[in-house]
């Protein structure tokens, strides 16, 4: 029997990254959570304990400090490419490295209606997400959402499916439609506004979830990113996980009370999980080797 070394990468998870621009009275706020990851020849490390090719995970989370004081942090699309050049352009074992970047937003707290200047509150559960990934020498970026909860009180039906002895869920052609969204969208290329390209396929996905008429939590997933590759062509895929997140008409009959789709019971768990990706049938196939999600 032999046995060998199969794929690896190692580096520094969730480095806590704050930034203040203070160049006035208004500070700008950065908040960031980077992981770095790197690949290459490191067999040795593995085989014999011989760290020669080991940039220290250590060194990795200095670097990411380094990087925000040497230059403005910028989008987190750019700073996860410079981060991601630099490991492999520096260390001649390292041939592929990814970045991933979630940033949490925060609010200027309003005081008296005006916009602080230093003063802050989080912007919620929301983040903004970014994996910027190297490998022989190409960049891959794919920027994302997390934690974005929607609901919409009507303008969803679910009926139409099969009935077998253990079905008991009714049809119904009036419900509560709700999801926190994770969505991951490939960009073709890196000559992209990453901040306009976010807003606007956020805004894209926002919308088709409100106006589009829903038979079922699939085909709102599959029109929220056809929505978004039909007018960014920037963006060569989108994926979407949406739980969903269940809302139950409550019996009210024992009360002698009619419930006319006005009292839900919000169940947690279980939950429906629909995942899917919507694709450009075009656009350039990044292969296996690395997830890039
Ligand atoms: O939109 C839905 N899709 C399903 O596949 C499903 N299954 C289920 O029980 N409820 C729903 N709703």
């Amino acid at each position: 029997m032999a046995i060998t070394l199969g794929p690896n990468q190692y580096g520094k998870a969730e480095v806590r990254l704050v930034t203040v621009r203070r160049d006035g009275p208004v500070h700008h706020l950065k908040d960031l959570t980077v992981s770095t990851s790197l690949r290459g020849e490191l067999a040795a490390t593995h085989l014999t304990g011989d760290n020669a090719g080991v940039l220290a995970t250590d060194t990795q989370k200095n670097t990411v400090y380094a990087f925000a004081k040497e230059a403005p942090v910028g989008e987190i699309e750019d700073f996860g490419l410079r981060l991601a050049r630099h490991f492999t352009g520096t260390q001649g074992n390292i041939t592929g490295a990814r970045v991933k970047i979630d940033e949490h937003g925060w609010d200027r707290i309003a005081v008296g209606g005006e916009p602080h200047d230093h003063a802050f509150s989080r912007s919620g559960d929301e983040r903004r997400t970014t994996a910027v990934t190297i490998r022989d020498g190409r960049a891959w970026v794919v920027s994302g959402i997390d934690g974005l909860t929607l609901l919409k009180s009507t303008g969803s039906e679910f009926h139409g499916y099969p009935r077998d002895q253990y079905t008991t869920l009714p049809e119904t052609d009036d419900r509560i439609l709700a999801t926190a969204v994770t969505a991951r969208w490939r960009y073709q290329g890196e000559d992209v506004d990453w901040a306009e390209s976010h807003r606007e396929v956020r805004r894209l996905m926002l919308e088709t979830f409100a106006t589009k008429h829903s038979l079922s939590l699939q085909q709102t997933l599959y029109a929220m990113g056809e929505s978004v590759l039909e007018a960014r062509e920037e963006v060569a895929e989108v994926r979407l996980s949406l739980p969903n997140k269940h809302h139950f008409l409550v019996d009210l009959s024992p009360f002698g009370l009619k419930n006319d789709n006005e009292v839900f019971y919000a169940a947690d768990r279980p939950y429906g999980l629909i995942e899917g990706t919507i694709l450009r049938d075009d656009a350039e196939d990044p292969g296996p080797a690395w997830d890039l999600h």
